[in-house]
């Protein structure tokens, strides 16, 4: 495994692994995002991923701690206001939000942590850590992510509008993040990004 350095001993602003600790996995709903990171933690173990809160209900399947901890709205605004987050978001609905402290211990000790958020939390933590690197999956197609999203079978028919209006302005910010992968065959695209981590 190759030796990284961690982000404070990094003023440089090359983003390769060896530059920043802290990747950030961006993209619209239901282009994969998940799915990769399933593949990606499965292969390379030693990855941290930083579980989220959420206000959303659970889905069939999902396990408190592991998808998501699921919290109340006032509970979630609680933690807001007490600096708890690195980041947190409004989303269809919903907010999330990643975990401050996990966080950033993680990559103080030495971690390749890898966060899985939409775009606006996305563009907070480009703003506080620069050094991040940050990726954008990007659809084959518009009506390639329509149809991945109502095949995930997960979300009602007012979730799905939500989620693709919110999913074409957030394809207009691709180029705003250091590299783009379009999800079209699924080996492919998680080969690009563990070529982005680990060269
Ligand atoms: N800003 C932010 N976005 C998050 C966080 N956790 C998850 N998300 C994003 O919230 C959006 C909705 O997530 P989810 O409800 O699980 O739906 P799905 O991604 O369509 O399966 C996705 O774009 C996630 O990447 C977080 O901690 N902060
Ligand atoms: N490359 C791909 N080709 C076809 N279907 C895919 C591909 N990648 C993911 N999917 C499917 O698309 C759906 C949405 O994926 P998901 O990981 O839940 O997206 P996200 O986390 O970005 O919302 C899932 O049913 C998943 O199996």
């Amino acid at each position: 495994m190759m030796q990284v350095l961690s982000i404070q001993n990094c003023a440089t602003t090359k983003k390769n692994p060896s530059s920043g600790k802290l990747i950030v996995l961006t993209g619209p709903s239901g282009v994969g995002k998940g799915t990769l990171m399933r593949s990606l933690l499965q292969r390379h173990p030693e990855l941290y991923y930083s579980v989220s809160a959420t206000t959303r209900p659970p889905r069939p399947g999902e396990v408190n701690g592991e998808s998501y901890y699921f919290v109340s709205r006032s509970k979630f605004e609680e933690l807001i206001a007490q600096g708890e987050f690195l980041e947190s978001a409004e989303f269809a609905g919903n907010y999330y939000g990643t975990p401050r402290e996990a966080v950033l211990n993680q990559v103080q000790s030495g971690k390749l942590v890898v966060l899985e958020i939409e775009l606006a939390g996305a563009r907070q933590v480009r703003a506080s850590f620069p050094e991040a690197l940050s990726i954008f999956i990007l659809p084959p197609s518009f009506e390639e992510l329509e149809k991945r999203i109502r095949g995930r079978g997960q979300d009602s028919e007012e979730a799905i509008t939500r989620r693709l209006q919110r999913a074409k302005e957030e394809i207009q910010a691709a180029d705003e993040f250091d590299i783009q992968i379009v999800n079209d065959n699924f080996e492919a695209a998680l080969q690009a990004i563990e070529v982005a981590l680990f060269g």
